[in-house]
Formats: structure tokens, sequence, C-alpha cells
């Protein structure tokens, strides 16, 4: 097997569950990795995504093909480590620079025990994604000096086959915290780093299905504390800590077998409490409101998504990262669609009738990725402030 070895780094194998193996050279940690390979077109942003407790047991692909070239700060993290399975890219750049850099992406990979695969050619993955759909697979990434050889194909190629469909598996309470803890943050400045919310005028109460840092810091940003709390706390619970305001995170798996979630959910909405939900919180306010969730082909995952707002028509470029959707016949007539993807026309953006409730399947605070969708945040700051008032009033 034709084998080029970069920069010393040891072979590596990628091995799908139909049996194609690609050869590459392993940047990461030595070892296997299973998971869901799927793809991502982010030009920028790989520490977010690695990081992002939605890509628990998938593999990602980034299509853009130079990986690795400002290397990782301690800054740019949606969680305290990396969730995805593993990482798949076409070329890693010898050198990486940039003003903020503590460390090159194979050292970050090494130390947070990622394996990962360079030297694939993955436009060629990513057209077998597309064309097959999402699969599992395996990458064994071999320790210096061990070679790859037909046995080590087939046990890569076996174990890619063994590994379990996403169709099915709870992972949010897998990655959710599990004590309640309380959030401050406030959004990332140049030359000041990250703020803290001193005068809060909101306390919501965040589900974490496996949220994103960045999600918090742009809710507090607007004035909000914020109490976390695990995944599988009931609705009596949160309503005991007074919220103006009730969030469901982003998280990993299937929104289906989540039925704490979608129980808790139901009965909060039902409160009159403002709700909001992101991606898998999204998918669990329609399941709580009686819609239905299927599996996509190969889903959305990158930074240039344009999702049409069809209230007024507005066209945003978003940043996505799903399997999942929601399935629009199955809508009750309390849901109402309020954005629409415009590569595929899946549903994108969901409000409820007759209770202060949205949610989104996209990332409003696009990290990474454009920020043209940010105004979901101040909608639910506005809704929170008009439930306080119509409180005060009452
Ligand atoms: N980013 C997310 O919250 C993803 C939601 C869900 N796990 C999906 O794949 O559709």
């Amino acid at each position: 097997m034709l084998l080029s070895l970069k920069g010393n780094f040891p072979p590596a194998i990628l091995a799908l569950a139909d049996g194609t193996v690609f050869l590459g050279n392993s940047i990461g940690a030595h070892g296997a990795t299973t998971g869901e390979v799927v793809f991502n077109t982010a030009m920028t942003g790989y520490q977010e995504i690695l990081t992002d407790p939605s890509y628990c047991q998938q593999i990602v692909t980034l299509t853009y093909p130079h990986i690795g070239n400002y290397g990782v700060n301690e800054e740019d993290i949606e969680a305290d480590k990396v969730h995805a399975a593993g990482l798949i890219i076409k070329d890693l750049p010898l050198l990486a620079s940039n003003f903020r850099k503590s460390a090159t992406l194979t050292e970050y990979l090494t130390r947070n025990g990622t394996v990962a695969i360079s030297g694939i050619d993955t436009r060629k993955l990513t057209r077998h994604l597309r064309t097959h759909g999402a699969q599992n697979g395996c990458i064994l990434g071999l320790a210096t000096g061990e070679a790859v050889s037909q046995a080590l194909v087939d046990k890569a190629v076996a174990a890619a086959k063994a590994t379990p469909s996403m169709s099915g598996l709870d992972l949010a309470k897998v990655v959710s915290v599990k004590e309640t803890y309380e959030w401050t943050q406030t959004e990332w400045k140049l030359g000041q780093g990250y703020g803290v919310q001193i005068t809060p005028r909101f306390h919501v109460v965040a589900y974490d299905y496996g949220v994103k840092k960045n999600i918090l810091r742009m809710i507090a940003q607007r004035g909000a504390r914020i109490t976390v709390v695990p995944a599988q706390t009931p609705a009596a619970d949160v309503l005991k800590l007074r919220p103006d305001g009730v969030f469901l995170a982003n998280g990993p798996g299937d929104p289906e077998p989540c039925d704490y979630a979608i129980a808790a959910t139901r009965e909060l909405i039902e409160t009159g409490i403002p709700v909001f939900g992101i991606c898998l919180g999204h998918q669990i306010m329609a399941l709580a409101s009686g819609a239905k969730t299927f599996k996509m082909k190969f889903g959305h995952h990158g930074a240039n998504h344009p999702v049409k707002d069809l209230d007024n028509g507005r066209v945003s470029i978003t940043s996505q990262n799903h399997g999942f959707a929601v399935d629009e016949k199955t809508l009750p007539a309390n849901l109402r669609p309020t954005h629409i993807s415009l590569f595929d026309g899946t549903l994108q953006g969901l409000a409820r009738t007759d209770k202060p409730a949205f949610c989104f399947q996209g990332h409003p605070e696009a990290s990474p990725g454009p920020h043209d969708i940010g105004y979901l945040f101040d909608r639910f700051t506005a809704l929170m402030q008009s439930h306080k008032e119509g409180q005060k009033n009452a």
C-alpha cells in the first residue's frame, strides 16, 4: 500500500462501515476510535468544533483543506475537553501561528486523547458520505514504527461495522453536567477577553444537554445570570428556582429517546414562562409539543448555511450542526414554522402560537460562524422582559 509520511507522523487507517478504507497519517493520540462520520464545511473554528459536546460519538471530517494553521488557544473552547470522537483532515500545516496560540493542534489532540488522521482526500470522503449518507467509521492511529497491514485494516473495518447507530441513542444525559452551577461569563472582546455579568436583569435556568459555552455567554451578555442544571432535572425543581426564562441547550444524539427532557419541557411551556431552545433543545421543544423528528441523510454541519426567516423574508447565513430534524408534516396546530433551510427546505425554526416559546435548529451563538442570526437571543430577552412586566401588572 502506498503511503506518504509527512513530518514523521506514523500511519493511520480510516475505515467506513461499508468497507471503504483510506490511509493517512496519525496526527493525534495513538489508538482506535469509532463513531458516526460526518463532514463539516466551516473554514475556521476547528477548536470550537472539536469541543462542541454535540459531536459526542461523531468523527468529524473538515472539508476545508488546511486545518491547524493557527494552532489552539485557551479561549476558543465550547467545553472543557474535546467531545468529537475523532478528526479527519486533508492537510496539517507544520507551522502554526497566531498571537493567542498556546499549543499546536497535534499537541492538543494528543493531550485530549483524540485520535485524528491527516492526508485524507476529504473531498472524496465527503462525496461518499453525501451519496451514501453519514455512516459509522473507525480511525486507527498507529504508533511510531508500526506499519499498516491487512490485519489492521480488517480490524478497523470490523470496528466501524460494530459501532452502534446514532438513531435511538440518548447522549444528552451522558454529556450533561451532573451538578447545578451558576454562569456569569459574557462575550469575548479583543484586548479584554471574556467579561462578567454583574448587573443581571433576568434569571435564566439553562438545561445542559451538552451546552456550548458561547450560548451561555450570549445569554449572560444580554443581562442574565444563569443557573445551569443537569439534563434530567424535573420541571418542578426548575420552577423552584423562579426563573424568568428557561433555555434548552444543544446536545448530542437522537432527541427522541430523551423522554425526561420532553416531559419537563412540556410542563415548563405550559406554565407560560418564556422558553428558548437551540438545536437539540429545538427538537425537544417540538417533541414536547407533539411533533416528530427524523434522522437526516447526512445532516447539516457547517458555517455557511442560508436560512430564511419566514416572518420577514430575511435570509441569514448560519452555523449548523445537526443530524436529526423536525418533520414539518407532523407539526401540531399550535407550532408554527418560523425559519427554513434554503439548502434543503427542512425546518429551522419554530414558535408556539399559544405560549412564549420558540426554538431554532441551527446555532445562533455562531461559535464558529457568522453572527447573522444572533437576533434570536434578543427575542428571548424581549420575551422575558414582557413576561416580567406582565407578572408585575398581574
Ligand atoms: N447540535 C445539536 O444540538 C445537535 C442535535 C442532535 N444531536 C442532532 O444531531 O440533530
